[in-house]
């Protein structure tokens, strides 16, 4: 009764209005592409694109941004690429919040995440390599977030499952993270998953590539480093002061593939095939799988790789693109905090930029 009275009597506070967005987005590709789709949903409707850009060519005109083959266009046209014009695009307009949404893999873009920062955009990101890159580069991006520049990178580390939410959370809590072990890969979990022999290794990464799990360069999913990327994101935010020299990774490219270009790698993914075969089988011969796990322990060391486990571990359970987090932490100490769900893919991670961007204001 009295809470009935208590809501009759005080008003409600106002809620603010939501602020209107301005965003430029780098990157059209599997991710970039698949939010373009989300900003013509109702949920985007006080989102507005003025600026988009491939690696060779971007667009400010309204009518060419509001074309539903945008990305098609810029492939064949658009002016050449020139961060200042989308910079000048995001400054003339009128929104109170300027965005800049980074879809691509660029590590040279991602080198200029905290100076965008510090000049009062946003940035909202799927590209993980300042966080998970080396260690200057991430106290570069806290020094500009101090200052307060908004950084979403919820997309950065299980395509946007709530796990650095989490995390800081607890951080900002007291509680202290312990220890951190799971499977980190959608694409390599997609994998590993589905691996039984039957088909060659070769063929499901094709499979995954097409599906959009992959890394543009797959190398950077095999070899561990997309994986060691997300340890070190995780890591960090914990307040785990690791280089990125200092996470143990494991590559499954076998020496003959590491120097190709992209594409002469993608014309000799059979040679993928034996050794992964060998290994699967050893596993087998021993009635354990393979998983591609991470892990860091207590004294902050850090490890990715392939490693047999057996039938009934956690990490043996899962399906599809799913990710496991398991967060041993002060609080969650006899039993870790698990986080688990599909971690890779054009749809799941464009939401995870788009909630980013919704949750500015
Ligand atoms: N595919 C997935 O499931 C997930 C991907 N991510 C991340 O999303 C990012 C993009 O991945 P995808 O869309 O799969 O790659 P993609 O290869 O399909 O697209 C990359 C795009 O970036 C563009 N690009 C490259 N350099 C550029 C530059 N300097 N300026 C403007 N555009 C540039 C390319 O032209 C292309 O349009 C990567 O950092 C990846 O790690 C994160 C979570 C999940
Ligand atoms: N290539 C990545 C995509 C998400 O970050 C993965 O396989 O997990």
């Amino acid at each position: 009764m009295s809470a009935v009275l208590a809501e009759a009597v005080v008003p409600k506070a106002a809620a603010a209005a939501p602020q209107q967005v301005a965003l430029v987005l780098l990157g059209t590709g599997v991710v970039g592409g698949a939010f373009l789709k989300l900003l013509c949903t109702p949920v985007a409707k006080r989102l507005h694109l003025v600026g988009a850009a491939n690696s060779r060519k971007q667009q400010t005109e309204a009518t060419q941004l509001a074309a539903r083959d945008l990305r098609e266009r810029l492939r064949r046209e658009g002016a050449p690429r020139d961060d200042a014009a989308l910079l000048s695009a995001l400054d003339e307009h009128h929104a109170a919040l300027k965005v800049i949404v980074d879809a691509t893999a660029s590590a040279e873009l991602a080198s200029r995440h905290a100076d965008w920062l510090a000049r009062g955009y946003h940035v909202v990101t799927a590209n993980k390599s300042l966080a998970g890159g080396q260690l200057p580069g991430w106290r570069a991006l806290q020094t500009a977030r101090a200052a307060g520049g908004r950084y979403g990178d919820s997309a950065t580390v299980g395509a946007g499952l709530p796990v650095l939410s989490t995390l800081r959370r607890l951080c900002d809590c007291g509680d202290s993270l312990l220890t951190l072990e799971g499977v980190f890969s959608g694409s390599l979990s997609y994998l590993f998953n589905t691996y039984d022999g039957s088909r060659p290794f070769s063929e499901l990464l094709r499979d995954a590539r097409k599906l959009g799990y992959t890394e543009p360069d797959p190398r950077a999913d095999l070899s561990g480093e997309d994986v060691a990327r997300k340890l070190l994101i995780l890591a960090r935010n914990a307040g785990f002061a690791l280089g990125s020299d200092e996470v143990l990774v494991e590559s499954l490219v076998p020496e003959s593939l590491r120097e190709l270009s992209t594409e002469a790698f993608l014309a000799r993914l059979e040679e993928l095939d034996e050794p992964l075969a060998a290994l699967h089988e050893a596993a087998r011969a021993r009635g354990q799988v393979l998983r591609f796990l991470a892990r860091l322990n207590q004294r902050g060391r850090a490890r990715v790789g392939i490693t047999e486990v057996s039938p009934t571990h956690p990490a043996a359970r899962l399906y599809g693109t799913d990710n496991q987090f398991a967060l041993t932490t002060t609080r969650y100490h006899t039993q870790p905090l698990v986080i688990q769900g599909p971690g890779a893919g054009p749809e799941v991670t464009a939401q995870a930029l788009l909630g980013d961007i919704l949750a500015l204001g």
